[in-house]
């Protein structure tokens, strides 16, 4: 990398042959929380550099943030294949993987296939239509970019980008920081906000340990996703299933209800992750909410605001306690019976989604155990398939969770239950 020519001295050196493909070592003993990276500002790849040394013209600034980048490293790289090599950023672009592994990597009938009975499905798809949208978008205007150099600009985007805090989020490339692999639970952050991008280790390492840095709290799926690699099962603090509830269309006070929920800044439709740990309580709440049927639909709103806020006074307090997100206070409606309807509705949901699944958990974990992570690039000369390698891991996580779930909510019904009978309401 000659980008690292053009940085401090540094306490990290590159290495090729990790079981993450390359990654950074230290070369030395590396602090807890000392300043790591100090890269400057003029090596970063962001938006308004993308426009300023394209030579694409005036329509590339009208593209959104992800298009003007994506078109502008197709650009590169076309270039590149050209012959021409006069880009400051040409050698930067050279070291960018072919192949990513990740969803865009991923044939059609493999996400149809393998990630069947997973909610990662839908996500791949949505993911997948998405890019094929902008890559048509950005080819009404340049159709010099091909489709194929596109689709791998955006791969490398969704593998690579890195949103600076300082700069207000904005996305941006950053050679060198881009070489940093994530470990799950790792609380070490890309940073800027003293204007060169920097990372604050979060332990201490020895020399020839490989330095790491956070991604971001993300469930296996999504790393799978955007970064074509999941962690081993129960390696990944941060896993999760989503839950997506919502109301009933034929429910006779449908209407009500959405209007209800949006004055407190709720949508008729919200995901909820379920951990191994649990599920947040405003899972039930809300359910409880969908499930309710008063004769008035005028008490719809005291109702969303009973389940999802909590009795308190609201005006300004609602705002603070929502900020246009579920609330943190509330109550399951309905007393023991409705405590009882939204944990068999979750039992419900629970089973169906494990059902769905087409192997049974024992071939899962196999699959699991029998394909350790590898680094995209070596399984693209193994393997046709990237999610053959890795779906595998995600499905057993998924599938514990939702079991945990599942007889978690039953032992609790069985209480519930229990409790009706010797007198609760
Ligand atoms: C920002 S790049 C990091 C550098 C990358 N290893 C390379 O060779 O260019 C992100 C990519 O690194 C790989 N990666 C990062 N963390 C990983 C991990 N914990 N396990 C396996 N692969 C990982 C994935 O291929 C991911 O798309």
């Amino acid at each position: 990398m000659t980008t690292q020519q053009a940085l401090p001295a540094q306490k990290l050196e590159l290495v090729v042959d990790l079981p993450e493909g390359r990654g950074l070592v230290a070369t030395e003993e590396v602090r807890r929380g000392e300043s790591l990276l100090d890269i400057p500002e003029s090596t970063l790849i962001t938006v308004e550099r993308a426009i300023a040394e394209s030579n694409l013209g005036p329509a590339h600034a009208n593209l959104q943030e992800w298009s003007v980048l994506a078109a502008f490293l197709a650009e590169q790289a076309l270039a590149i294949d050209a012959g021409a090599d006069g880009s400051r950023f040409a050698t930067y672009v050279r070291a960018l993987p072919r192949r990513t592994g990740g969803v865009l990597d991923w044939p059609e009938e493999d996400v149809k296939e393998l990630l069947a009975g997973s909610p990662s499905q839908r996500a791949a798809m949505e993911r997948q239509a998405s890019v094929d949208a902008a890559i048509d978008e950005i080819r009404a205007s340049f159709p010099q970019l091909t489709p194929g150099a596109l689709r791998w600009a955006f791969d490398v985007l969704f593998s690579r980008l890195i949103r600076l805090p300082n700069r207000g989020g904005a996305l941006a490339l950053v050679p060198w920081a881009d070489m940093l692999n994530h470990r799950p639970g790792c609380d070490a952050y890309i940073d800027d906000t003293g204007g060169a991008v920097c990372l604050s280790p979060d332990r201490r390492y020895k020399p020839g340990e490989q330095v790491y840095a956070s991604y971001g709290p993300r469930p296996s799926s999504e790393l799978l996703i955007s970064y074509g690699f999941a962690p081993a099962v129960g390696e990944n603090p941060d896993d999760e299933f989503e839950v997506v509830l919502g109301i009933d269309p034929n429910d006779r006070h449908a209407d009500a209800k959405a209007d209800a929920l949006r004055r407190i800044g709720l949508s008729p439709v919200e995901a909820f992750p379920l951990k191994l740990n649990g599920y947040p309580k405003q899972l039930l709440q809300y359910a409880s909410f969908a499930l309710c049927d008063p004769d008035d639909p005028k008490e719809l709103p005291g109702l969303a605001e009973k389940a999802l806020i909590g009795n308190r006074a609201v005006g300004g307090l609602l705002g603070a306690i929502t900020k246009g997100k579920r609330g943190t206070q509330g109550e399951v409606l309905g007393g023991v019976a409705g405590e009882i309807a939204v944990r068999e509705l979750l039992a419900d949901i629970t089973s169906d989604a494990l059902s769905k699944y087409p192997n049974t958990l024992e071939k899962d974990r196999e699959i699991a155990t029998s394909d350790p992570t590898k680094p995209a690039g070596k399984q693209a000369k193994k393997k046709k398939s990237f999610l053959a390698e890795l779906r595998g891991p995600v499905r057993v996580s998924e599938r514990r969770i939702l079991a945990k779930t599942d007889s978690e909510v039953r032992l609790q019904l069985r209480k519930l239950k229990a409790s009706q009978m010797t007198g609760g309401n």
